[in-house]
């Protein structure tokens, strides 16, 4: 499975390009890194990837997941995932819940979602959570259960949008392992906008600069 982006480039409507156009590979279970200004373009380039564009921008160039062209797919059928740092979990689902929410529609059958569901937040080191509130996890507890909710949704490729800005440095290492591992343990190629040297550092891939146009 590879991400390909072929002269990607986003302009505001009727006006000039934010970023040089961006051509780059992805492979299996690789983290590229996009690192660049503020105001440059990165979280916008992530949108376009993933079907949010907003309708200001308009796109030109391609990209392709596993030989497709997803561009002319609305971004349901995209099986991009997107993570951010504001990722947060329903305030009114439990823990499991949320989880089950991003449950790929394959899995059928009350009992197989739950396993499904258990099987994750064990991964994740939250076994016995399911029935929790999310307000009564800490924050480490529940990034990894927003990171795991958009993972069970097996996407072919996932965005990373500074996810670990908002953890604190002893969450930070831990979360960060913990994701890079499940991105190369299900081969799907990842981009990840940070402004954290020490992100790009752990994700082991290239690290792409985003210049203006
Ligand atoms: N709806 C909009 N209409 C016009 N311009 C917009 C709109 N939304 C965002 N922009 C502009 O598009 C540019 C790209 O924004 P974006 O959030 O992608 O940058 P970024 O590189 O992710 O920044 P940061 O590092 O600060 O998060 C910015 O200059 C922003 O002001």
């Amino acid at each position: 499975m590879s991400l390909v982006l072929d002269a990607l480039s986003v302009r505001v409507a009727g006006g000039a390009a934010l970023f040089a156009p961006l051509s780059l590979t992805i492979g299996p279970g690789e983290v590229s890194t996009v690192m660049g200004p503020s105001g440059v373009g990165k979280s916008t380039l992530l949108d376009a990837i993933a079907g949010h564009l907003a309708p200001a921008f308009t796109l030109s160039g391609g990209v392709t997941l596993d030989g497709r062209d997803i561009l002319a797919l609305p971004a349901e059928a995209r099986r991009v995932g997107l993570v951010f740092q504001d990722a947060v979990l329903f305030p009114h689902l439990s823990v499991g819940d949320n989880l089950a929410f991003g449950l790929a529609a394959r899995v059928k059958g009350r009992a197989a979602r739950r396993a499904a569901v258990e099987a994750a937040l064990a991964r994740a080191g939250l076994a016995g959570l399911h029935d929790r509130d999310p307000a009564s996890l800490s924050g480490g507890q529940r990034a990894r259960a927003a990171l795991m909710r958009s993972l069970l949704a097996e996407p072919a490729a996932l965005l990373l949008d500074e996810p670990f800005s908002k953890l604190d440095a002893s969450l930070r290492d831990e979360i960060r392992a913990f994701t890079f591992a499940h991105i190369r343990a299900r081969a799907i190629p990842a981009l990840m906008v940070t402004h954290d040297p020490a992100d790009a550092e752990a994700a082991g891939g290239p690290v792409i600069g985003l210049t203006p146009q």
